[in-house]
């Protein structure tokens, strides 16, 4: 029997450094996770790839996949659709690769009530001036987007209690090293158990 690949979420308010710490933890050695590329409805910024970044869709056909039950979680994020296509993570999962999922707080508490064998990371940044200043310094988003993802990001921050870890994003290369002992550890944890030694 092959034993399944571990799920991986990692979550936590727009602006905090998902993006950055995950495409750090995939330029280290030895990792080999799946990234789960979400769909959305919102209009692609500079230099965003449909198939790489998201596969971005119209409104129309984000509800017919939510209808036609292809959405592990979606979520309404600052008047768009985000989700999560669930023939990707069923298949690989039972491949037994890992799969990585870089969502919002909302999706994430979707998806732990259905695999919580998954590891949940809450990431959180130092405190929300910063988080206001990194999407700022993004330059991606108006001055009323941000007001409304920093909003969010305070509802969001009451919800880490219900992850499984939280890992701060002060420097991105110590948030990478706390992700990956936490994935480390777990590994051991999951794989001894299959083993039953
Ligand atoms: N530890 C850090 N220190 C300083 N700046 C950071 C840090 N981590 C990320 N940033 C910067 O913060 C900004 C937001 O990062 P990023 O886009 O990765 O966030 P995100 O959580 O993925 O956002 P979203 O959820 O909106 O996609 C980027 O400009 C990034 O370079
Ligand atoms: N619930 C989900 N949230 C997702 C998914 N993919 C991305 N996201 C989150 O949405 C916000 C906004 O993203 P942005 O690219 O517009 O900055 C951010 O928190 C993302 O992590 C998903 O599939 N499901």
């Amino acid at each position: 029997m092959t034993q399944r690949g571990l799920l991986i979420v990692l979550s936590g308010p727009s602006g905090v450094g998902k993006g950055t710490v995950r495409k750090a933890i995939f330029e280290e050695e030895g990792i080999d996770f799946q990234y789960s590329i979400s769909a959305t409805t919102r209009s692609p910024r500079k230099g965003e790839v449909d198939g790489e970044d998201y596969f971005f869709v119209t409104r129309e056909q984000f509800e017919e996949r939510i209808n036609n039950g292809d959405m592990l979680e979606y979520a309404q994020y600052v008047n768009n659709y985000y989700g999560t296509p669930k023939s990707f993570i069923d298949q690989t999962l039972a491949s037994g690769r890992d799969v990585f999922l870089e969502i919002d707080v909302q999706g994430a508490l979707q998806v732990k009530s259905k695999m919580p064998e998954g590891i949940y990371i809450f990431l959180t940044p130092p405190d929300l001036t910063n988080l206001r200043s990194r999407l700022v310094g993004r330059g991606t988003d108006s001055s009323e987007v941000i007001e409304k993802r920093v909003a969010a990001a305070r509802d969001e921050l009451k919800m880490m209690i219900n992850y499984d870890y939280a890992v701060e994003n002060d420097v991105v290369s110590r948030a990478v090293d706390r992700i990956k002992a936490i994935i480390t550890a777990e590994r051991l944890r999951v794989t001894r158990v299959f083993e039953q030694i």
